[in-house]
């Protein structure tokens, strides 16, 4: 269970980074093969962090060789460690369909945890529940939140806690570290909902904004800064330190 595995990982590592292998195949310098980039990742990495997220669209840019490269991956982490893997998929569809995803990426490939998208509502979320944990999108980290998600994330927030009693630890939000001004407000109104953070590396988040979450689930992804790194392992190493920083201290 994803919660478990990651109260388990972050308590051993002393650690809320989450590297995301964002591993885009026109990226990987030096490396013959995605696979082979990101086994070099995960054995700088797995004492350091509390889990793997992995977004799925840079292995679907590469059609059923990406896939192929997604499930070894995911075998590999599975194998080598205990930690949990997130599934950066932002699904949201009617129900028969959610459920093939959820079927997809929890019976088939084995992750913990996926990232829904939940403006089509429950629908859209309860069958990954069933199956798993999710991260619903509350407040994204890109520019145009404004557009619709400022609109609406109060009433994502208060699908989640209905969900949550029904689902305990098994729903999570989205909310990034750009959104300093909200941050807060969200941590007083989010009970027990987990967490995840993108935002912090190359997109400028503050890592302050953390302060606001002791006591809860939380997990910090940072992918391109540390993947792209050119010493990987050291790099990790800072982002875990300057996160435990602000969340342990
Ligand atoms: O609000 C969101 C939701 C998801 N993401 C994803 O997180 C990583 C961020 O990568 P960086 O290289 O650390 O910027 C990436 O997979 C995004 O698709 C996000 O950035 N913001």
């Amino acid at each position: 269970m994803f919660i478990k595995k990651y109260r388990k990982a972050r308590d051993k590592n002393t650690s809320i980074l989450v590297v995301g292998l964002d591993s885009d195949p026109e990226k990987i310098k030096g490396f013959k093969s995605v696979m082979e980039f990101n086994e070099h990742i995960v054995k700088e990495t797995a004492d350091l962090v509390c889990g793997y997220k992995i977004n799925i669209a840079f292995y679907e840019k590469s059609g059923w060789r990406g896939y192929k490269a997604l499930e070894e991956t995911i075998e590999l982490i599975k194998n080598e460690t205990d930690l949990p893997i997130i599934l950066d998929a932002k699904r949201g569809d009617i129900g028969n369909t959610a459920r093939a995803y959820a079927k997809a990426y929890f019976d088939k490939l084995g992750v913990d945890s996926v990232t829904v998208n939940p403006y089509m509502g429950r629908d859209a979320i309860i069958p990954f529940l069933e199956k798993g944990h999710a991260f619903v999108l509350l407040l994204t980290s890109n520019e145009s939140i404004g557009d619709v998600e400022l609109h609406v994330y109060h009433k994502v927030l208060e699908l989640a806690k209905e969900l949550e009693k029904s689902y305990p630890e098994r729903i999570g939000i989205v909310v990034g570290a750009t959104r300093k001004e909200y941050i807060g407000k969200i941590s007083n109104a989010s009970g027990g909902l987990s967490w995840l953070i993108p935002g912090i590396g190359a997109q400028g988040g503050n890592p302050e904004v953390l302060r606001e979450l002791k006591g809860k689930d939380i997990v910090v992804n940072v992918s391109r800064a540390i993947i792209f790194a050119e010493n990987v392992r050291k790099k990790a190493e800072e982002f875990r330190e300057l996160l435990a920083r602000q969340y342990f201290d």
